[in-house]
């Protein structure tokens, strides 16, 4: 098979993605490490923290300097950062933003090198208020998925995908808490290898659509030494290990349970935060990712599984909703035609959702 890197098909576009992702993680894990973490609610009760603002305008400057006419979709905006009331966290996240730079001198370069103000700081976090849908090219961020798990010190990614006419052509997940080597067991919290090391920390996993899936240690240089991922072969369901979030209001843990004991499952769950459950699949250090609807009226967004679902497609896995549907992001922010997430190696996944129709179809 081709692989992600010996293609110039949106080369250059992965190339800056993986650039940018590492930028952001350097922030977050200085965030996670040295500072308060500048938590705020935002409306819809869910926090927010210095870290998703930095992470953000450090992702939304790079697409800007090398791809100024492509969209964004990005979950935070400025306003809570702007006026007097903003004053102290604007002035927290602009010292982050303005500090955070890649080692290697080229790489920055590449990715346009220093926000200019704080002011343009805050523009460049509110680009990120595209409306999305399935025309033209468009990218989701999310500055930081998990962050429930970043303020407790578990599991969170950096995540960025591009979408062309509403198909995810290219999807990188930033995991600075994740163990580098993907031989390592799936962990719930900090691997044992996840602490800097020259300068690198946990892993980035990448995927371009139709070349595969690799991982790379996140590096404080922006260094890209990849490796092929793929999902573990996976003969009999029974014997999978399956993980979910950390969270019971974002995935319903007793559906997941009772699935999994219909399965034959034996092992328990590993529940980890963000899409760090993605990439662990994917690099075959779990097999099944559950995400089971807790409320009817709650709606995925599009930056919460893009550049996930590529990566499992690219690594041999299959994604669909909890019917066996494809997730659709040609519909805008929201994934508003899905529920849940089941994601699997290809040859169990018709089993899985056999299973998942029967436990849920039973509470009706
Ligand atoms: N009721 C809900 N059901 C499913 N996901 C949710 C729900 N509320 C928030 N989320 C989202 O779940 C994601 C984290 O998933 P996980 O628990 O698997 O780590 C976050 O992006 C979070 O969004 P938000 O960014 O608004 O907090
Ligand atoms: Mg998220
Ligand atoms: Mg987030
Ligand atoms: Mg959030």
């Amino acid at each position: 098979m081709a692989s992600v890197r010996d293609n110039q098909y949106l080369d250059h576009e992965l190339h800056v993605a993986l650039l940018a992702v590492q930028r952001a993680a350097i922030l977050t894990k200085s965030v996670f490490h040295n500072h308060a973490k500048g938590t705020l609610n935002k409306s819809d009760a869910s926090p927010v923290t210095i870290g998703d603002f930095g992470a953000q305008a450090l992702i939304i400057s790079a697409l800007q300097h090398n791809f100024p006419d492509d969209e964004i979709v990005a979950e935070e905006e400025a306003k809570d950062l702007r006026g007097e009331k903003g004053q102290e966290v604007r002035e927290t996240v602009w010292n982050l933003v303005s500090q955070t730079r890649l080692e290697n001198k080229e790489y920055e370069e590449t990715l346009g090198g220093s926000v200019k103000s704080a002011d343009a700081m805050l523009d460049l976090i509110d680009k990120g208020d595209s409306q999305g849908g399935g025309k033209g090219r468009i990218w989701a961020i999310d500055p930081i998925d998990g962050t429930k798990g970043f303020l407790r010190g578990g599991q969170y990614a950096v995540c960025l995908a591009l979408m062309i006419d509403g198909d995810v052509k290219v999807g990188v997940l930033g995991c600075p808490n994740l163990p580098i080597s993907d031989s390592e067991p799936l962990t719930e919290g900090i691997g044992k290898d996840a602490s800097d090391e020259e300068g690198k920390f946990g892993v980035v996993f990448a995927a371009k659509e139709g070349y595969g899936a690799v991982s790379c240690p996140l590096s404080k240089r922006g260094d890209l030494k990849m490796d092929e991922i793929n999902m573990k072969p996976l003969e009999n369901v029974a014997d999978a290990t399956f993980c979910e979030s950390v969270e019971a209001g974002h995935s319903s843990q007793g559906d997941a349970a009772a699935i999994a004991k219909k399965l034959g499952i034996t092992k328990p769950s590993v529940r980890m935060d963000s899409q760090a459950k993605y990439g662990s699949i994917a690099r075959g250090a779990g097999d099944l990712y559950l995400r089971l609807p807790v409320r009817a009226d709650y709606v995925e967004k599009i930056w919460d599984h893009a550049a996930g679902e590529l990566i499992v497609r690219e690594a041999g896995g299959m994604v669909t909703d909890s019917e066996g549907n494809r997730l659709n992001f040609k519909l805008g922010r929201t994934l508003k035609e899905n529920k849940g997430v089941i994601a699997a190696p290809k040859n169990v996944h018709g089993k899985v959702i056999e299973v998942v129709k029967e436990v849920l179809g039973a509470k009706q």
